[in-house]
């Protein structure tokens, strides 16, 4: 049997969290990194498709937050690679919504509904304050279709899945909408070419490895090993877990000995919500197209019954393309059929709303977050009034293992540059405990940095922590070198 894999830290997971928190690392030194991803690809919930002859985003397709006093740091890594963006703005669906006979309610009677359903959200959440009840139900649910409708778009696009929009309010409250071929993962790849390309461009497989789906994490005090589905086993002095709430849910991952009582309550409070993209195509477009029409609802008495659309003409012009958002239950409902049911279902609305002789579409592509097993929904959500104890236990370290992500971010969980942050978060704070331990053994082990400067890209094993003591393999050239840094001799 081949001797087990050893690196100084594993990261779990090659989404954006883990990129970055692996970027962080590697920057500041820590050479023996190995990122395991359990699918083909790096990017996780940021991720495009080719459809209808465009690319589009499965997952994540905005960039929220952006114009305010500070900058979003993922609008500045989407500036900086050239990525191409267009001004989305969902606000103005409001005043685009159809019955089901295919009439717009004028937009006096939507702008209405709308203020008495914002009032009628505040008023519940003040309730829900005053109680600390989460389970409180508010006294006047909506009961028409374009209450429903509008309810639908309060509820499921600003409070109940993501955190309200007021607490992105620094980075500003602007959204632009990634409309390239390449992907909004396009500055993932642009962030990991930095530690993860050789000089050839080709990646580093002692660096990333992937279709390594890991099944379980046996942690001590003195590492973790990790077995994967394969049957490979890894070793490491830390590892960091990047992946959801979701599969931390599930029994993908099992832990020896289990994660702590606090860490599992914690990780079963917090909600995954499921929102679906379904993409249709169509050889030619019937829909209005002209400014501030962008989006558009559909008033049914079933809430959340194919909703809200969008097309993708301002992305991709002439591309002939709708999409229509599903979340939670219905996204559920949807996964579990046939796509052929699901664009009968599509369609039959689309007929409702601009009449029997449109085109049938002639593609359509359905996600399904919630059934992959590497995702098991599409972001977290923290209950509206949790306890700050409660991100602080989901977020905290057990031992020799960190967790990231973007449900370990309190300000921005859901997002994109949560996941972003997070990573950072995380590998700033294994450096620290790497650190610490540098300080408590007394010797030169993992900031490399100096090292590294004075020999190139050298590479460093960490030979025996299991021992607990940290002795390393060190080329003679870095001897040579790092005798002029004045080194301890115990390293040597
Ligand atoms: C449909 C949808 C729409 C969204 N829209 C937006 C948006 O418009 N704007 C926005 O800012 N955010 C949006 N988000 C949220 C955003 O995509 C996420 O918050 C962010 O990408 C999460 O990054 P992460 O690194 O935390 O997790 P992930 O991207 O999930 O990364 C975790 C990685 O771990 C891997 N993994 C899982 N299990 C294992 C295992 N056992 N072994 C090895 N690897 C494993 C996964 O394959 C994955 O690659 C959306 C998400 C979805 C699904």
């Amino acid at each position: 049997m081949e001797s087990p894999v050893r690196s100084n830290v594993i990261i779990v997971g090659a989404g954006i969290s883990g990129i970055s928190a692996a970027k962080v690392l590697a920057e500041n030194g820590v050479d023996d990194i190995l990122i395991l991803e359990a699918s083909d690809r790096i990017g996780g919930r940021v991720r495009k498709d080719e459809f209808g002859g465009v690319s589009v985003e499965l997952g994540a397709g905005w960039i929220a937050g952006v114009g305010g006093k500070e900058c979003n740091p993922v609008w500045e890594l989407a500036r900086n690679s050239g990525l191409r963006t267009c001004f989305s703005d969902y606000s103005n669906a409001r005043y685009n919504i159809y019955d089901r006979s295919g009439k717009i309610f004028p937009s006096g009677i939507a702008a209405d509904s709308y203020k008495k359903a914002v009032d009628s959200a505040i008023e519940k959440l003040k309730k829900e304050e005053a109680n600390h009840d989460d389970d409180f139900e508010p006294q006047s649910s909506p009961k028409t279709p374009i209450e429903l409708a509008i309810d639908f778009i309060l509820h499921d696009f600003e409070m109940a899945e993501v955190e309200p929009i007021s607490t992105y309010v620094d980075f500003g409250e602007r959204e632009f909408m990634v409309a390239d071929e390449r992907g909004y993962e396009h500055i993932l790849h642009k962030m990991a070419e930095t530690f993860l390309l050789t000089s050839e461009d080709k990646i580093m497989d002692n660096r990333l490895k992937l279709n390594k789906v890991v099944r379980e994490l046996q942690h001590s005090r003195n590492g973790i090993t990790l077995t994967t589905e394969d049957g490979c086993i890894y070793e490491a002095n830390y590892v960091i877990l990047s992946v959801s709430i979701g599969v931390l849910q599930s029994n993908l991952i099992s832990f020896r000995p289990p994660l702590p009582r606090w860490k599992t309550e914690a990780i079963e409070k917090c909600d995954v919500m499921v929102y679906t993209k379904i993409f249709l195509k169509f050889q030619y477009k019937f829909w209005p197209c002209g400014p501030g029409k962008e989006f558009f609802i559909y008033a049914h008495e079933r809430r959340g019954y194919y909703t809200f659309w969008q097309h993708m003409e301002n992305a991709y012009p002439g591309s002939n393309i709708l999409v229509v958002t599903l979340t939670n239950g219905e996204s559920k409902r949807v996964e579990a059929q046939s796509d052929q049911e699901t664009l009968k279902e599509a369609m039959d609305v689309l007929r409702n709303m601009f009449g029997t002789d449109i085109p049938d579409a002639t593609d359509i592509l359905v996600p399904r977050w919630w059934n992959n097993r590497f995702q098991c929904g599409s972001y977290s959500n923290y209950p509206i009034y949790f306890n700050h104890q409660l991100v602080d236990n989901i977020k905290a370290p057990v031992g020799r293992l960190f967790f990231t992500g973007e449900h370990t971010s309190e300000r921005f969980n859901g997002y994109v540059h949560g996941g972003y942050l997070a990573g950072i978060d995380t590998g700033e704070a294994l450096l620290e405990e790497l650190r610490k331990e540098e300080r408590q053994h007394g010797s030169q082990t993992f900031l490399l940095e100096p090292l590294l400067a004075l020999t190139g890209s050298l590479t460093l094993t960490q030979s025996d922590a299991v021992s607990g003591l940290h002795k390393w393999e060190i080329p003679r050239q870095l001897f040579l070198s790092s005798n002029k840094l004045g080194l301890p001799e115990a390293i040597l």
